[in-house]
């Protein structure tokens, strides 16, 4: 039978990325509003009870809006937003992040997409921790960088359109200078973490993509690290960690380096013998960061190709 899945916010960044990656399947039927009813609580309704599959992609309150609409126990669904990545009920959508991860996806009906940024440094700190290699009580620090998109439409406007309420013409911007940032008690929790990191996010004049860093002063041995991170994405396409070759052969990171896809890219950097490491992710903000995130969910949950739809 072919399963139906609706996009709540479609006509959003997110939402039509993630059209475009289910676009031409034949595995899946799309349920779509018009341009005029894609606001009307009575459609959404509709629409979200009549699905099999919902994926939100809406600011925080609208995501919590819509799921109190659906009374039924059938739909399942995958929020894109910050919304419950750390509530109760909810299972954290990252596949690749824990050995029953993918599992615990596929049989859950409230699946919680990971934000851009904690996808990046979960998928860096989380194997260190889980294997000793990291004391959970380690004051970490972020430093990450994202694609303008990163922002949904806003700030989208903001950096394309002169006209727009908000626009700029800056080059690069640091933000969340309160250390308040919502994705912080998601990296803490999902990272295993006693304190929450300091997170130093920033924007650059970019579309799409994304690095995030996490730079180790008192770093364990640079090849327990990368065996440690090579041992956790065994067998797991979407992310690639660099060998030990490959990562001392570079000479740069460039924010393009994965952009236009669903995959995510991990290294160890360092200097042998120093003690330090600079630990690095590279993703797209839209691909692992969000839409990709979110279709790989979805494959997993209605029990399709685990990569059918997503861009390597
Ligand atoms: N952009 C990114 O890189 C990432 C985004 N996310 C998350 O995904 C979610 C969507 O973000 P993004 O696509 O960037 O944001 P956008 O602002 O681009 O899109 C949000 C969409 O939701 C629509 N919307 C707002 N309120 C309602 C409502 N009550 N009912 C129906 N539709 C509504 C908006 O309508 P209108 O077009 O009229 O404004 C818009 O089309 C957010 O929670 C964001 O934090 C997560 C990871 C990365
Ligand atoms: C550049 C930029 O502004 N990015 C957004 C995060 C985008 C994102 O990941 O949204 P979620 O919170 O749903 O994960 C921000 O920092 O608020």
């Amino acid at each position: 039978m072919t399963a139906s899945v609706f996009i709540d916010g479609g006509a959003g960044t997110t939402g039509l990325e993630i059209a475009e990656r289910l676009a031409g399947r034949n595995d899946l039927r799309l349920i779509r509003l018009d341009e005029a009813r894609r606001k009307d609580p009575a459609a959404r309704r509709e629409a979200l009870n009549d699905a099999d599959a919902v994926i939100l992609c809406l600011p925080d309150a609208a995501a919590r809006e819509a799921v109190a609409l659906i009374d039924n126990p059938r739909t399942r669904v995958i929020d894109a937003s910050t919304a419950h990545r750390v509530a109760d009920g909810w299972t954290y959508g990252f596949p690749e992040l824990e050995p029953d991860a993918a599992e615990r996806v596929a049989a859950a009906t409230r699946v919680s997409n990971p934000g851009c940024y904690p996808t990046g440094f979960l998928a860096l700190v989380r194997p260190l921790v889980r294997a000793g290699l990291l004391d959970p009580a380690t004051p970490l620090t972020v430093n990450a960088t994202s694609g303008y998109s990163g922002g949904g439409k806003a700030m989208i406007a903001a950096f394309e359109d002169a006209q727009a309420p908000d626009a700029t013409d800056t080059a690069f911007r640091l933000y969340a200078l309160g250390l308040g940032h919502k994705h912080v008690s998601e990296m803490q929790r999902h990272a295993g973490l006693d304190r929450p990191p300091l997170f130093a996010p920033a924007v650059a004049r970019t579309y799409r993509g994304m690095i995030v860093e996490v730079p180790l002063p008192d770093a364990p041995p640079l090849a327990e690290i990368r065996t440690a991170l090579a041992n956790a994405y065994a067998g797991r396409p979407l992310v690639r960690v660099a060998s030990a070759e490959e990562a001392d052969a570079m000479g740069l990171v460039t924010i393009e380096r994965l952009a236009g896809t669903d995959a995510l890219e991990l290294f160890a950097f360092g200097n042998h013998g120093a003690g330090q490491a600079r630990l690095v992710a590279v993703l797209d903000n839209l691909g692992k960061g969000a839409a990709g995130a979110a279709v790989q969910n979805l494959n997993l949950m209605l029990g399709l190709d685990e990569l059918s739809g997503l861009k390597l």
